[in-house]
């Protein structure tokens, strides 16, 4: 008999939601796009878009996060066929970490191969500036070390191996490709390339905790996408994750600042342009390195 968490949002119910999904969207997605806090405005690049409230998605938990609408969009980028989740879920929302990753399984379900992860997050290097984006190149999940980590459970070989590998967790080549684009963009001087460290939120850290977090190696700090990513490399989907540092994380007793959710939004805002264009040509890229790769294996 499995434990009861792990049959609420099992295989059945993500293949459930996965089907319907495929019965009314107009595209079977090879690419998954999580949208982080503010950044919604990265599903307005789709276009012919069908868009969906989670509120209509059978077993498809509710945002309840301001800057996280609850829309899943399905649309096309140069052809390439994107699904877009304009909201995401947090721990700290009280959800079962199981639910938090739920659509994750649901993309797989749906076929797609490549996820492209956004968050916003604070900044603890300090050579880092608000409105530089960060290519996840590594993440700490500290909620992981108390035990909470969305593989908790039985495991289902459906989805995934028992001991999934997360050395090689963010994609090396597209990690380049994102580099090699964004400085075609002209975009070198605010594209960082760092460590993500996921806590539980929803209160912002502390300044002690701020020292402690960039002393193990972390060069930004937030409440998301760790879980997420777990979920996407367990069951075989290639993953590449972004940070739009949004504040800086307060690390001197003398300072004034606060961090607050105002300046998180504001700084997506800003920002949103240049993320939505980096996004979308690596996501345009993404699909000329799959057909090369395909190409290539065939001769
Ligand atoms: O969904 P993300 O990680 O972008 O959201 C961050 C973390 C909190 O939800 C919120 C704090 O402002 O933004
Ligand atoms: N801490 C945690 N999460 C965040 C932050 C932060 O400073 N900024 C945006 N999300």
């Amino acid at each position: 008999m499995l434990p009861e968490a792990s049959c609420k949002y099992g295989y059945e119910e993500c293949k459930a939601t996965a089907d319907w999904l495929l019965d009314h969207a107009p595209v079977q997605p090879l690419v998954g796009i999580v949208c982080g806090s503010g950044l919604g405005g990265l599903a307005d690049m789709l276009k012919d878009q069908k868009v969906f409230s989670y509120s209509d998605i059978p077993n498809f938990p509710q945002s309840t996060v301001c800057g996280h609408a609850g829309r899943l969009v399905f649309g096309t980028l140069k052809g390439q066929p994107c699904v877009c989740m304009k909201g995401r879920f947090h721990l700290y929302e009280g959800y079962p970490i199981e639910k938090i990753t739920m659509p994750i399984r649901v993309f797989k379900l749906m076929g797609v191969e490549t996820v492209i992860l956004t968050n916003a997050a604070g900044g603890l290097n300090q050579d880092y500036k608000v409105g530089d984006i960060m290519i996840i190149k590594d993440h700490i999940n500290l909620p992981g070390f108390a035990g909470r980590n969305p593989l908790c459970g039985p495991n289902d070989e459906r989805f995934g191996t028992r001991f999934p590998c997360m050395s090689d967790a963010y994609d090396r080549k597209l990690r380049q490709l994102a580099l090699d684009v964004g400085q075609e963009l002209g975009y070198s001087h605010f594209l960082r390339e760092g460590v993500y460290c996921v806590l539980g939120g929803p209160s912002f850290e502390t300044i002690a905790e701020c020292r402690m977090l960039n002393r193990l190696g972390a060069d930004a700090v937030g409440m998301s996408t760790v879980h997420e990513v777990i979920v996407a490399r367990h069951c075989g989907m290639r993953v590449f994750a972004l940070s739009l540092i949004s504040n800086q994380a307060v690390m001197d007793y003398s300072s004034e600042d606060k961090a607050n959710h105002e300046e998180v939004l504001q700084t997506g805002e800003h920002r949103s342009q240049q993320l939505v264009k980096l996004v979308s040509t690596i996501v345009t890229s993404v699909d000329q390195h799959r057909r090369g790769e395909s190409t290539k294996s065939q001769h």
